[in-house]
């Protein structure tokens, strides 16, 4: 039977993930409002990274997140999963999910603390590593990059560019052919902009995960709204020149339904 958490992903919107980013929005306090709007422009899902906060100060962050977002977004609030970078006792006290790099807690470790239900995703950047992590079966969502240069991640490894991209996403399209069982979802990320979206989109991978673009944005509902649009255009080319994602068992995965888009509808 397929483990809660990976249905779970299977039903996200990853077309546009944010990753926040405390001091590009102007201080923890300005995080919420940032979240808010870039759901509104189309975020499917949402990662809490601050690296200086403490697990007091994210645990805070993460109850304002839920509070604003429940508040403005009523029961649509549920559909856009809330992910915590690095801190697994954040992660546990909140009942959020996670994201771990391979210097991290292990996805194993993890799994044990969180349990079948939370959602955990795991940072790779070579094939070897997207092998790996599709053995070990433990990762819910696959974070490749970096993709391009990035000025966010100070430890980042050298850009992947696209060919490094598609090189890592092969060993996943070889495992939707071959395995019967649904597979941990894929991202890209690291110095994606509106421009760098739909060549990403093209290599097949589900969605893009953005920092600074919308942290750093005067308007981060507008440039969400870009960027997604942006992902979409590439992807929906990639699907009709035959280029996207290799067929592999889907469990209700949705598409098209960024909360912005129906706000506005
Ligand atoms: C979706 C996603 N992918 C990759 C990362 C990077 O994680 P990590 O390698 O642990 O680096 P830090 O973010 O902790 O600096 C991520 N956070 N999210
Ligand atoms: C958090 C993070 N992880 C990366 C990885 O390669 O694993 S790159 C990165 C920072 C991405 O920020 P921006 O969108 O501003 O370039
Ligand atoms: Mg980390």
């Amino acid at each position: 039977m397929t483990r809660p958490s990976l249905r779970a992903a299977h039903e996200c919107d990853l077309r546009l993930y944010h990753v926040t980013d405390s001091a590009l929005s102007g201080g923890i306090g300005a995080v919420p409002a940032v979240v808010l709007a870039a759901v509104r422009g189309g975020a499917g899902m949402i990662q809490l990274r601050d690296k200086d906060a403490t697990d007091a100060d994210l645990v805070e962050l993460v109850e304002e997140c839920r509070r604003v977002l429940g508040a403005q977004l009523g029961a649509r609030a549920a559909q856009i999963p809330l992910v915590v970078d690095d801190r697994l006792a954040v992660a546990e006290q909140t009942r959020c999910h996670l994201h771990v790099g391979q210097d991290d807690a292990t996805p194993a470790y993890a799994r044990e603390v969180l349990g079948p239900d939370l959602m955990i995703g795991l940072s790779t950047g070579t094939p070897a590593q997207v092998r790996e992590a599709l053995a070990a079966g433990e990762a819910d969502l696959l974070g490749i990059g970096p993709i391009h240069s990035t000025a966010t991640k100070t430890d980042a490894a050298a850009p992947l560019g696209i060919d490094g991209l598609t090189a890592c996403l092969a060993p996943w399209h070889e495992a939707a052919r071959t395995v019967g069982s649904p597979l941990p979802r894929t991202v890209a990320i690291g110095g994606i902009d509106e421009t760098a979206a739909a060549p990403i989109a093209a290599t097949g991978v589900e969605g893009i995960c953005v920092v600074s673009q919308i942290a750093a944005a005067a308007d981060p509902q507008a440039a969400s709204a870009r960027l997604l649009a942006a992902f979409t255009r590439g992807a929906g080319q990639a699907s009709n020149s035959g280029r996207g994602p290799a067929g592999r068992p889907r469990i209700g995965h949705r598409i098209g339904h960024g909360i912005g888009q129906e706000d506005q509808a």
